[in-house]
């Protein structure tokens, strides 16, 4: 199930915080909708969330199409800053404004009507890409992935949260398209849940055995040896290979060493962030600790106890056996490896 829908002109989101019961579609005809749809986390998803801000751009601009040259780049420069303040930790999301300005600022000569067609398709190419690229990387992975496979998974990584197809989710999808007979342990992935209610609900459409396991779960399922490999996604991939990805990675992936179960990160190019040196400089979302503090609008937290609620968390180089991405996959990441991606 694709969680975009683009006519031209409008950006229809699939409200991913009303799944798996109810779908849900938002229409959003300005970039402030689009905006708080990756904000309110009704879009998510690295390259989702990409694509949707590459969208958001394009509606930007056709909402600006009858300014004056100047004031259009103006004014789609402050729908590119709003679009970046939406969530922090994603690097896919930056890679797609940054994208989005360069080809604005290349093709600065036309005249407005032109420049907002342009943008259009841009976006659209943008979307296009990652469908494409999230089947090469599935590809990748296949050589990892042994027939009989039970694998652990994380968060959701599939159709919802990239433009479609997936990145871990679309190494499984890849493999089970294959012949191989894989089964997954979806990790529900407090408090948004997208394990639960996102990859369950995908992976059971599809036919993928899937089986919801508590978080609290995963040191129990690899001490029984239940567990053949762990696939997750990344929001930002730091030069070194440190991956910034749903809080509750690092502590598979310390259990994972421990156990000496093979650690994988599913993601592509557009993920890699070579600017950083290290996850260290990876800024962390702090989301509100509502979302911890009541699941489905009940209080499961005395009232005037506080709560965190880091979104993500960052597992170093050393822990992760290989890095998969559609450019192809880098065993035993360090600087030197990631490199040789470029
Ligand atoms: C295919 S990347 C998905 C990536 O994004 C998720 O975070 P969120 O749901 O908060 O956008 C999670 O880190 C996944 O691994």
């Amino acid at each position: 199930m694709q969680p975009l829908r683009w006519n031209g002109r409008t950006l229809d989101v699939l409200d991913q915080t009303k799944l798996p019961e109810h779908e849900i579609w938002d229409t959003c005809d300005t970039y402030e909708l689009v905006a708080e749809a990756i904000e309110k986390m009704k879009v998510r998803g690295a390259p989702a969330i990409g694509a949707t801000a590459a969208y958001g751009v394009a509606i930007g601009a056709q909402q600006g199409r009858e300014l004056e040259k100047g004031e259009f780049l103006a004014y789609i420069d402050g729908v590119c800053e709003r679009l970046a303040k939406t969530r922090p930790t994603a690097v896919n999301l930056f890679w797609a404004i940054k994208r989005m300005r360069g080809l604005i600022e290349s093709n600065s000569d036309l005249d407005v009507p032109a420049l907002v067609d342009l943008i259009n398709r841009e976006a659209e190419l943008v979307a296009e890409e990652d469908v494409r690229l999230n089947k090469t990387m599935g590809q990748n992975g296949l050589p990892l992935i042994p027939d009989n496979a039970r694998i652990l998974t994380h968060c959701n990584t599939g159709s919802l949260a990239t433009v479609d197809y997936g990145t871990a989710l679309g190494v499984i999808r890849a493999a089970q398209e294959a012949g191989k007979n894989v089964s997954v342990y979806a990790d529900e992935t407090r408090p948004y849940l997208q394990g639960a209610r996102l990859t369950a609900f995908e992976l059971h459409r599809d036919n993928i055995p899937v089986t919801v396991v508590t978080d609290s779960m995963a040191g129990y399922l690899m001490q029984q040896g239940m567990v053949d490999l762990v696939i997750v996604g990344a929001d930002r991939i730091a030069a070194n290979g440190d991956a910034a990805n749903k809080i509750g990675t690092y502590s598979l992936a310390v259990l994972a060493k421990h156990h000496g179960v093979p650690f994988y990160v599913a993601a592509p190019m557009s993920t890699l962030d070579y600017e950083m040196e290290t996850g260290a400089e990876i800024e962390i979302e702090q989301r509100s600790s509502d979302e911890v503090v009541f699941i489905g609008g009940q209080r499961m937290v005395p009232e005037g106890v506080p709560a965190l609620h880091p979104a993500f968390d960052v597992t170093p180089h050393e822990l992760i056996t290989a890095i998969i991405t559609d450019k192809g996959v880098v065993k035993h990441p360090n600087t030197d490896t990631m490199s040789r991606l470029k």
